[in-house]
């Protein structure tokens, strides 16, 4: 039999209200046994709870979801009850003692996800709702949980499915008078525009995965231009090290900001030249890879210097930018790359910062801002729609010559898709994703 779980699923710690959630079926019986009865399914009762001895836990109030209409789409009982951490544990206790156990992270999702009442993509989008800070991410994670993509991979799937009948029809009931160009008549209009439709959704220049796990930054720039100054102030602390000693960062520093509603990581790197010693060598190293990887860099130029550094412009990209530092010591005028943004900036006087920063918030809105159609938001969406994108394109290559091949590639597609939704069930895929959950959820 199932076990019958609980947790604490509002947070730790001393406040008004803490909820605990049961579920499964002993829930109801228990409910029943310290609530003196159950109160009707979906309505607020307040009652004392006692103990089956007699001593009273706490004055609840109390809701009663049996399944399949609850959370998990098992028997659910909450528990509202005063949020000390006494009456919390007096409570726990005594679901263990009635033979409760507490549930393991993403229990409850894994459950509801078990019993049909969301796929994998909306109990992701859930776990990103718990987890989100700025509104992007809430607004994302919401449409997710909602089944924005469930919908789509969903959709997809079943037009996949259409397609294998169609092909596997003709390779069981091969028609006298049907040439194989019937096939790539019938099934590879379909399979195109499906292609179609996976290579958009994969073009969107990660702005699902950017809104969910942060857009990133490489300052970039030779010895003393003033990296870590500029990091400090758009951190508005001292995060990284400032000195006068070219050379001063090695590692790479990072640090978090909210910048127009998203998450930003903005990484100090150390002063890009011929390293001195192997620790430095390996700061310059990592600095470079970062430069690489980022989603946009920002070059910080000295203009005070007397040979300005034009060796690095070449690492630029279109949509990233020049900072022209220390302009109270000097200027400079500088020609930059085509798409690449220019500022005069002052570290130390705060002087031009504020025209870099209503720059950076114009790209971000342009970058990672509402397009009509839901992204992907994880590494793992991408992964699995660009397998099924391989299969497919395969299967279009395929279908003329080799039907049954053909086949097999639609069927891995399916497969990929499946995966994506859960909608088979591979048991790794489901540990993965659920443990990554609080508990609770
Ligand atoms: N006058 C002036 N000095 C600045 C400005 N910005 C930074 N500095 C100074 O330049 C020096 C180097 O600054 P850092 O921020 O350590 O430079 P960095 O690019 O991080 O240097 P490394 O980590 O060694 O690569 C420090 O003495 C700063 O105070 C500026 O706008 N004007
Ligand atoms: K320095
Ligand atoms: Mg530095």
């Amino acid at each position: 039999m199932t076990d019958t779980i609980f947790a604490l699923a509002s947070g730790a710690g001393r406040a008004g209200i803490a909820v605990v959630r049961a579920s499964g079926p002993d829930a109801g019986r228990v409910l029943s046994v310290l609530a003196d009865g159950l109160p009707a399914p979906r309505r607020a009762a307040l009652r004392a709870l006692t103990r089956p001895d007699g001593t009273t836990i706490d004055t609840a109030l109390l809701l009663w979801f049996p399944g399949p209409a609850s959370f998990t789409g098992e028997d659910v009982a909450e528990f509202h009850i005063h949020g000390g951490p006494a009456v919390i544990a007096a409570l726990i206790e005594a679901l263990m003692a009635e033979g409760l156990r507490p549930a393991e992270p993403g229990e409850f999702s894994r459950r509801a996800f078990a019993h049909g009442r969301m796929d994998l993509t909306e109990a992701e989008g859930l776990a990103d709702l718990i987890d989100a800070e700025t509104e992007a991410q809430r607004l994302q994670a919401l449409a997710q949980m909602g089944g924005a993509l469930a919908s789509l991979y969903g959709e997809w799937r079943e037009a996949l499915i259409e397609t294998l009948a169609a092909i596997e029809g003709e390779i069981d009931f091969p028609d006298e008078d049907d040439v194989p160009e019937g096939l790539s008549e019938r099934a590879g209009p379909p399979l195109q525009a499906l292609c179609a439709s996976m290579r958009a959704h994969l073009a969107d220049n990660h702005r699902g995965e950017r809104i969910r796990d942060g857009f990133t930054i490489a300052v970039i720039g030779e010895p003393n231009a003033g990296k870590s100054s500029f990091i400090n102030y758009m951190a508005n602390r001292e995060a990284a090290i400032v000195s006068d000693i070219p050379g001063t960062t090695r590692d790479i520093v990072e640090v978090r900001l909210i910048r127009a509603g998203f998450v930003v990581y903005m990484a100090d790197t150390a002063g890009l030249r011929e390293a001195s010693d192997t620790i430095e060598a390996e700061g310059v190293r990592r600095a470079l890879a970062r430069a690489e990887s980022a989603d946009m860099r920002c070059l910080m130029i000295d203009v005070s210097r007397e040979t300005l550094d034009m060796a690095h412009i070449a690492m630029l990209r279109p949509g990233d930018a020049v900072l022209l530092n220390k302009t109270d010591l000097g200027s400079a005028v500088l020609a930059v790359p085509e798409g690449v943004a220019s500022f005069a900036v002052s570290v130390t006087q705060a002087v031009g910062l504020q025209a870099f920063n209503a720059w950076l918030d114009g790209e971000l809105v342009a970058r990672l801002g509402g397009a009509e159609a839901a992204p992907l938001s994880r590494a793992r969406h991408r992964q699995l729609v660009e397998r099924a994108l391989g299969s497919l394109e395969e299967a279009l290559s395929l279908l003329a010559s080799r039907p049954e091949l053909a086949g097999a590639e639609v069927n891995r597609a399916i497969r990929a898709l499946g995966e994506l939704t859960g909608a088979v069930d591979i048991e790794d895929v489901l540990d993965r994703v659920f443990s990554q959950f609080c508990i609770g959820k």
